[in-house]
Order: C-alpha cells, then structure tokens, then sequence
C-alpha cells in the first residue's frame, strides 16, 4: 500500500522498464535542479498558529475561471501509455474524481477530445486545460489551439523554457529517443497531410518571442498562462503582454539546469505581478507541507509531475485516485494544524527560513538526525 507520494516512485520503479523510470525521474545535464527543488521545500519551516479552530478546511478554488476542488494540478506530463495501456483517459478520470484541474500534455498519447469525452463519461466533472509547444508553423499551432478549445480545454498552458529540448542524458544513456511501435503523439496526427504523430514532429523553436504571444492571444479566447517564466522581469514582461496566469516550473529540472529551486523564485514573481494576475508552482511538490508553503508565499495553487506518472504506472486511476487522495489529506490535516480554515488563511508569516542558518562545526553524516540544524553534507 501507498502511504506518501515517495512510495508510489518505489513501487513504480519495481515494474516499469528502467528505461522508462529514468525517461520520467531524469533531468537535464548533472540534475542539479532537480534535487534543489525537492530540497529547497526542506528548508523552509512552518509557524503555525494555534486556537483558530475550524472543523473543516475548504480546499476549493478558482483559477482562471477554472474551479477545482483542490489546489493541486496535474502539470502536463507526455506519453502517458508508456506506463499505463489506458493513458491519459485513465490520468484524467482519476483528476476529474479529486477535482483537479489536469493540464494535458500536448504529446499526450490519446488525442485532447477523447480524454475530454472520458471525463465527461465518468460523470465527474473537473478541468483540462491543454499545454501547447508554439510550434514555428503558426498555421499548425492554430489548428493544434482549436483541437484543444473544441474538446472543450478551459485554458491554454504555453511551455516557454523550451528553445532547444533540453539534454536528458539517461535517455542519451538509454537510446531513448522515441516512442515504442503502437504509440503515438495523437493531438498530431493529421494536423498537416501525412503527419502521423511522431515525436520529432514537436519543434522546438528557438525563435520563439513576444510577439508569438501576442499573435496567440489574437487567435484564442481562452486565458493563457505562460509555463517557464523565471526571470521577474520576463513576469512583469508576461503581464505587460496580456499573458493570464504564470506557472512557475523550471520543468522540473529538465531545460536549463543549474536554475534555482521554483520555491526559491516564488517570493519574487509573486512580488513581480503584484496580484495582477495569478501564480501557479510545480517543481519537487511532493507533500501537503509543500503546498502550504508555495501557497503561503503567494501560489494559488501547484502542480505535480512525476508523482502522476509514477502513480500511474503503479496503479493505473487508481493509483492516481490515490496520490491525490493522500495529497488532500496531507493539505487537509497541515491547515488544520496551521490554524487555517481556507487557503486564504495561507499567508507568508507562517513560513520562515531557519534562524540559525547552517550550524558551522562538525557536518552530520548524511541521513543522520539533523534536528539541531546541523548541515547535511
Ligand atoms: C515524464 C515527464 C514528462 C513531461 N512532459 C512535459 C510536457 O509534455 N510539457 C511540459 O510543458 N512539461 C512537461 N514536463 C514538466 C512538468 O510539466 C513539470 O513542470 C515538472 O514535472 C514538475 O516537477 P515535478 O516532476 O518535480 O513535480 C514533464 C515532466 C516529466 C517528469
Ligand atoms: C519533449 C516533450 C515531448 C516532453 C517533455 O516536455 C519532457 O519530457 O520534459
């Protein structure tokens, strides 16, 4: 049984072909941040307040027009049939039954419509939102943009950090380089003649700049949020150019590494947009404490990644149900034992960096007890 969003990383790896388990746990490059962004949650603490009581928490909220019973998104992550024969359609069932928003990957391996007619099957109800690689065929990027709107997507998700894709060696490793016979990129297929769903039919473009944002925005109702924004003044920028939201992500360590922790960035952006418009986190959430704290500092909400695809692997929908059940129940029991009744009870005075800082002097071996503040080497 699965009792943490780690467990479902180990039981995962324990069936899923090794190449495909570092397809979804790599990086880019030496994975340097990768590890700072499950690391940097570490490092900060909660304050908590006492005597608020409140028999329940309300853990819903509205985003872009988008409700969802749970301040956790699923980022969009591709090729879900590499781990789980029912893909996505099973990734979106198990979103729809918490109330999560799900952001489907543009390289999902069932098409956006079918996923979207799934939900609607099940009865549940929850978001899509649709991620979009503006693609240097404009002509291409429009008809991918109205697939998405036609299957009824409530937003549009651009990936921005992604000039050239950025360089996985475990699958340079590995000779992963494409998807198995049988699979596909199914939003591609037959968006131009002949076109067949293949993953070198996704260009990364390096040309890519504001005025592609603006264009889109001339093309679409939908609000736009931009995936990769890291710069403050690239946020300010993002605002200044109409752009309705921001996802905080380095991809997870996957683009350019060596950028900091998302957690890190957080207090900054947030500073940056001033509450134009709102922020969203991913990168290393793997607790409710994780949350709170993205959420104290300012995010509306965050978003998972690998623990989807691990949980999936495990056990299909219902080992997504799971991870999200045992998400909300870790955000659930951290309000209430911060004192908060809602998320916006959720304010930065309940997170601190340590006090003490690194404690200098004898370095504690790693995984030793640390509760003095002793540095881990
Ligand atoms: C296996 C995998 C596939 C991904 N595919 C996409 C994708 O298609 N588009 C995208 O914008 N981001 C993609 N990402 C990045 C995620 O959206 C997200 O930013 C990241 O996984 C969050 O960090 P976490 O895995 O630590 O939760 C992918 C990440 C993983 C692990
Ligand atoms: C290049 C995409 C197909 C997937 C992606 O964004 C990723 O694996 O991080």
């Amino acid at each position: 049984m699965q009792y943490t969003a780690h467990d479902f990383e180990t039981a995962a790896r324990a069936e899923l072909d090794p190449v495909y388990a570092d397809f979804i746990a790599g990086g880019a490059r030496d994975e340097i941040t990768v590890r700072a962004n499950e690391a940097a949650f570490g490092r900060l603490q909660l304050l908590p307040r006492v005597l608020r009581g409140s028999a329940v928490r309300d853990l819903d909220v509205t985003l872009l027009g988008s409700r969802a019973r749970m301040p956790v998104l699923l980022s969009p992550t591709a090729f879900h049939k590499l781990v789980d024969p029912e893909g996505e359609v099973a990734t979106a069932r198990a979103a729809a039954a918490a109330g999560a928003i799900m952001i489907v990957s543009m390289a999902s391996t069932v098409a956006v419509g079918e996923i979207a007619d799934a939900v609607r099957a099940s009865g549940d109800d929850a978001p899509l939102w649709f991620q979009l690689y503006i693609q240097p065929d404009l002509e291409i990027t429009e008809a991918l943009v109205r697939r998405a709107a036609d299957a009824g997507c409530t937003a549009l998700v651009v990936t921005v950090d992604s000039a050239v894709l950025g360089a996985g060696e475990r699958n340079r490793r590995n000779g992963f380089h494409d998807l198995p016979p049988g699979l596909r990129c199914e939003n591609l297929v037959d968006l131009r003649d002949g076109e067949r769903g293949h993953v070198r039919q996704i260009a990364m473009s390096a040309e890519l700049n504001w005025e592609h944002i603006d264009w889109l925005r001339g093309v679409t109702d939908l609000p736009v949020l931009l995936k990769g924004v890291l710069h403050p003044e690239d946020a300010r920028l993002a605002v200044r150019h109409g752009v309705d939201g921001l996802l905080l992500s380095n991809h997870g360590g996957r683009q350019l590494d060596t950028v900091p922790a998302t957690l890190e960035l957080l207090p900054e952006i947030v500073a940056a947009v001033a509450g134009r418009i709102p922020v969203v986190l991913d990168g290393g959430v793997r607790r409710g404490t994780d949350a709170v704290k993205a959420l104290a500092l300012g995010a509306s909400a965050v978003g998972i990644g690998r623990p989807v695809m691990w949980a999936l692997a495990e056990g299909g929908e219902k080992g997504v149900r799971r991870l999200l059940e045992l998400l909300r129940e870790e955000l659930d029991d951290t309000l209430a034992l911060c004192g908060a009744s809602g998320l916006a009870d959720l304010t930065p005075e309940l997170v601190r960096v340590p006090a003490w800082g690194p404690v200098p002097g004898p370095v504690v071996a790693p995984g030793a007890d640390h509760r003095f503040g002793g540095v881990i080497a």
